[in-house]
């Protein structure tokens, strides 16, 4: 049985009288894209910020490569191999592409403020041509060299969430979290990203947590798929058999009884 990278273990977060999350369960194997989905408020953004660290849950634990990392802060997970995106972009918008990639890179660094003095001295100058070369391997990947002296801000929505996806994967993380991003696209835009995600995840080894709400993205790249409904976890499947379950076409679907019902006689004639 593959190995799990991440485990989450009952974990329960609430703001004030809204249960935002009630003893979610779930494990992600390692080098797997697994895919939350669920409706508006159904949790999936608290559940990416419990793994991330930007929340704390009430209760339980997230376990990442066998560490208890519950209790640390982002950066400190971020350290220990966990990169992100966010729902809404948080690039540095006066910058440029290649300074907004660097950022991501700048934790990884040995060279501090007692080193950079030393810098042409040090094996500090030999650090930042690796780092710059490694960054310059992620800017070929996304196919992106041609805006990389680009001011961010001046860029396309699809392009911008581009860059974003390219500041997480500067940081070389073993698991990358990425919350919906396929929003705001194109469809030419969308089969890129589907495109990236799937390649970052062969070809760099990355295991992807993503939130999606585009139903034929989440079919298609993801190996597992886990469904929040208020706050609980409803299943977690194959994406065919996630899709199949009646449960997730009335809660997530809007599908109807009476749909599912003339389905399952048609499928037991
Ligand atoms: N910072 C917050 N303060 C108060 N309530 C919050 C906060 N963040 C989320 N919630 C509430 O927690 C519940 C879950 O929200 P969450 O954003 O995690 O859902 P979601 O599945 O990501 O939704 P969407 O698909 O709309 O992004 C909702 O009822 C939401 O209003």
């Amino acid at each position: 049985m593959t190995e799990s990278i991440l485990k989450v273990e009952h974990v329960s977060l609430a703001f004030g009288g809204v249960k935002a999350l009630t003893d979610v369960s779930f494990e992600v194997p390692r080098g797997s894209v697994f895919s939350i989905i669920g409706p508006n408020g159904a949790g999936k953004t608290s559940m990416l910020n419990c793994i991330s660290g930007r929340y704390q849950p009430n209760s339980g634990n997230v376990i990442f490569n066998n560490k208890n990392v519950t209790n640390l802060r982002p950066n400190d997970r971020a350290d220990l191999g966990m990169g992100r995106t966010f729902q809404n972009l948080a690039l540095f918008g006066h910058m440029s592409v290649l300074d907004n990639i660097m950022v991501g890179r700048h934790h990884l660094l040995n060279n501090n403020w007692l080193t950079g003095p030393l810098y042409w001295a040090s094996n500090a100058q030999k650090e930042e041509l690796a780092h710059r070369r490694y960054v310059e391997e992620i800017i070929d990947f996304l196919e992106i060299s041609h805006i990389r002296k680009s001011v961010a801000g001046t860029l396309s929505y699809g392009l911008r969430k581009r860059v974003e996806l390219a500041r997480a994967m500067a940081l070389k993380p073993e698991l990358i979290l990425l919350d919906e991003p396929m929003a705001g696209m194109n469809l030419e835009e969308k089969e890129d990203m589907a495109r990236y995600i799937l390649d970052l995840n062969e070809e760099f080894g990355i295991t992807v947590v993503m939130i999606e709400h585009d139903m034929g993205v989440v079919m298609d790249i993801s190996h597992q798929v886990m469904v929040l409904d208020f706050g609980k976890k409803l299943m977690s499947g194959l994406p065919d058999e996630v899709m199949a379950d009646p449960h997730v076409k009335r809660a997530y679907l809007g599908i109807e009884d009476e749909e599912i019902n003339s389905e399952q006689q048609r499928e037991a004639s």
